[in-house]
């Protein structure tokens, strides 16, 4: 295995300085992750790799953006597979850091406030989820800045990859970046999905084959609102959301459509008159013991 890994900030950046000198690069990609990888993670490592010199993956599991300790508990582990899977795509170097090594006062007294932007949808069935992934992406961002004089000089390029399935973490994330002026720019990786469609997750592991079977409905519904804007005909969402709610093993959380940046509803853009612009479907729904979101952009 050509990958490294690394589990503390000093071996990060010592290494990352010495692959950028090392390659004489000038640029740096990094993609955040929680572990248990997929294909959607490999489409964020390939992009990172094609567009950088170097790149650093993270795996880490962060307590501070999990409701329940259950949940974080039986959150799937599996370094050694996401190792050879990374290093199939090209990664450089893995940083996996324990939690005393990014929290090593306990659970930090000064946090990223996500805002009105991170108290819907999601935000709302999650209460404190985006402050607790926003403050650890900060902290990730500056974890992955590229090491050494490459950086220092201001010669490097710095690049974050982050899937569009959590269209809301995107979202916040962009606004974080731009909103506080970190030096990264931030690329994004559209939906990876099974054959028959639904977006891979991490968490579907934990979907019997019935649920997997039901949890299909979600994005069949988002691919009937996506074919009503392109033929210009009205959204009828309605008729949408009785679709989802026709599968006894899906229990619906929310869909709608939304403006893509605020994520504000498009009410009277999405029942009767036929679709014009640009929108985002969003939908979250519990299958199973499994919380899903998925979306899909809109356009006519
Ligand atoms: N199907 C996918 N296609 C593209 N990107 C994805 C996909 N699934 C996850 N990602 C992205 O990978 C990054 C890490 O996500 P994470 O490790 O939480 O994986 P996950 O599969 O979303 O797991 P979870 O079960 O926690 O939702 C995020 O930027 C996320 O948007
Ligand atoms: C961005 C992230 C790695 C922060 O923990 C996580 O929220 C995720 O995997 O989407
Ligand atoms: N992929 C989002 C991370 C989470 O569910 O906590």
């Amino acid at each position: 295995m050509a990958i490294k890994l690394v589990t503390t900030a000093a071996e990060l950046r010592a290494e990352s300085a010495r692959l950028l000198l090392e390659k004489r690069g000038s640029s740096q990609g990094l993609v955040p992750t929680m572990g248990a990888l997929h294909s959607g993670h490999a489409a964020l490592a390939r992009a990172a790799v094609e567009q950088n010199d170097v790149v650093v993956a993270s795996i880490f599991v962060n307590p501070l953006q999990f409701g329940e300790a259950a949940d974080l508990d039986r959150y799937p582990r599996t370094l050694e597979a996401d190792m050879a899977l990374l290093d199939a795509e090209g990664v450089d170097l893995v940083f996996a850091p324990s939690v005393e090594e990014v929290y090593p006062g306990g659970e930090p007294l000064v946090r990223v406030t996500s805002g009105p932007l991170g108290e819907k949808w999601e935000g709302a069935s999650r209460p404190g989820h985006f402050d607790g992934a926003l403050t650890v992406v900060a902290k990730l961002l500056h974890y992955g800045l590229p090491g050494g004089p490459a950086f220092d000089g201001g010669a490097a390029a710095y690049r974050a990859y982050f899937g569009q399935k959590d269209a809301q973490q995107l979202a916040l994330v962009k606004r974080m970046v731009s909103d506080l002026n970190f030096p990264v720019d931030i690329v994004a990786v559209p939906t990876v999905r099974s054959e028959e469609g639904l977006a891979l997750s991490s968490r579907n592991r934990f979907l019997s084959e019935a649920e997997q079977d039901a949890a299909l409905v979600l994005s069949r519904a988002l691919r009937l609102l996506e074919s009503r804007a392109l033929a210009r005909e009205p959204l009828d969402l309605d008729s949408a959301v009785a679709l989802v709610e026709s599968q006894p093993l899906v229990r619906l959380d929310y869909f709608d459509v939304v403006d893509p940046g605020t994520l504000e509803p498009l009410a009277e853009n999405c029942q009767d008159t036929p679709f014009r612009g640009e929108g985002l479907a969003i939908i979250a729904a519990k299958v199973g013991p499994v919380r899903l979101i998925d979306n899909l952009p809109l356009s006519s």
